[in-house]
């Protein structure tokens, strides 16, 4: 078999690191390793390479990485990993090592998914060539966004996860107030991701008077969807209004008429509970602006291995240095 022309992209989260080989067949052999079990990327990718690489021996790497980026340095935000790109490329015995934000990586895939690969929630059309916003929730809340360029597209780097969370409502207002007591400033990510599902959870059980019991938010959705908890039911509606007003906002920000695509390793576990929530309703109620976004569709990636795509399309286009 040919294995020359294989680049080694990777996907490195908070929990687990994804490996898979781009050819000319596109994305193969994808294999996913817990973090903790290595002391770094170099050592996952080799177990990865040893087992499933099948002689290949990549010139070229693409990681995605939850992280801030810039400079050699890169300190996972939500895991113990931290690792030099450099010492990375050098123990792989690559030519070159790219890295970017695991959200740039999904927002390069958008323009490649195909309609299989979207759960449309609610209505509006896509406008061609128009920036295209991308948000979603997973151990962290990654945001990124699409902006055309001439005949492409620009990725952008961004951090809003971290912005200042606004309340909708009184009740809203009376959780973030619950929250401000224990984080400085309570960022979107602060209930918008999968500990902040137990944040969430926390602050709806103090302001009703009771003991919170559940400490995981696989838990707390699975005792909010089926309806045996009424707190966790409330958390899980307040979670996916909230995400709404974010996306909204984030809309308005950048004038995503290309569309607001939902990603992170939540929404995809709980996909039709998430089409029928008051997600859509919060994301256009903004106001004077209802019009504008309830013309911006609003679609949830289904695809597994989003962040795969955007690499393959990264490291086939050869622009990114
Ligand atoms: N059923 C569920 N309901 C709500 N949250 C969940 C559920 N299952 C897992 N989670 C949470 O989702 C988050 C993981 O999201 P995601 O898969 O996007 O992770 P990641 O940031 O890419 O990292 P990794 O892939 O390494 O886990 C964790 O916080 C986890 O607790």
């Amino acid at each position: 078999m040919t294995v020359g022309g294989f680049s080694l992209v990777a996907d490195i989260g908070g929990t687990h690191a994804r490996f898979a080989l781009v050819g000319d067949a596109g994305v193969v052999r994808p294999e996913t390793y817990r973090c903790a079990d290595f002391s770094g990327p170099a050592e996952a990718a080799k177990a990865y390479l040893a087992e499933y690489g099948g002689g290949a021996a990549p010139v070229r790497g693409a990681f995605a990485v939850a992280s801030m980026l810039g400079g050699d340095r890169v300190e996972l935000t939500n895991s113990p990993w931290s690792f030099s790109v450099e010492e990375t490329r050098r123990l792989l015995g690559l030519e070159r090592l790219e890295t970017i934000n695991d959200f740039t990586a999904i927002a390069l895939a958008v323009p490649h998914l195909a309609p299989g690969d979207l759960l449309a929630v609610g209505g509006g059309t896509a406008r061609p060539n128009h920036p295209i916003a991308v948000l979603g929730p997973g151990t962290g809340l990654g945001v990124s966004a699409l902006v055309p360029c001439g005949a492409t597209w620009s990725p952008l780097e961004a951090e809003g996860g971290h912005v200042t969370m606004a309340a909708a409502n009184a009740r809203e207002a009376a959780i973030l107030d619950v929250l401000r007591q224990r984080f400085d400033h309570v960022s979107a990510e602060r209930l918008l991701s999968g500990q902040g599902l137990v944040n969430l959870y926390q602050a709806l059980s103090a302001l009703s008077g009771h003991q919170a019991v559940y400490s995981t938010p696989d838990v707390i959705t699975s005792h909010g969807l089926d309806g045996s908890c009424p707190i966790c039911r409330e958390t899980v509606e307040t979670f996916f209004a909230m995400l709404g007003t974010v996306a909204g906002n984030l809309a308005l920000t950048i004038g995503a008429h290309g569309g607001v695509y939902l990603a992170g390793g939540i929404l995809p576990r709980m996909a039709e509970a998430f089409r029928q929530s008051g997600f859509r309703a919060r994301f256009e109620a903004h106001g004077r602006f209802q019009p504008y976004l309830a013309a911006i569709p609003t679609r949830l990636i289904v695809h597994p291995l989003p962040a795969f795509v955007g690499l393959a399309a990264l490291v086939r286009s050869g622009t990114a240095e």
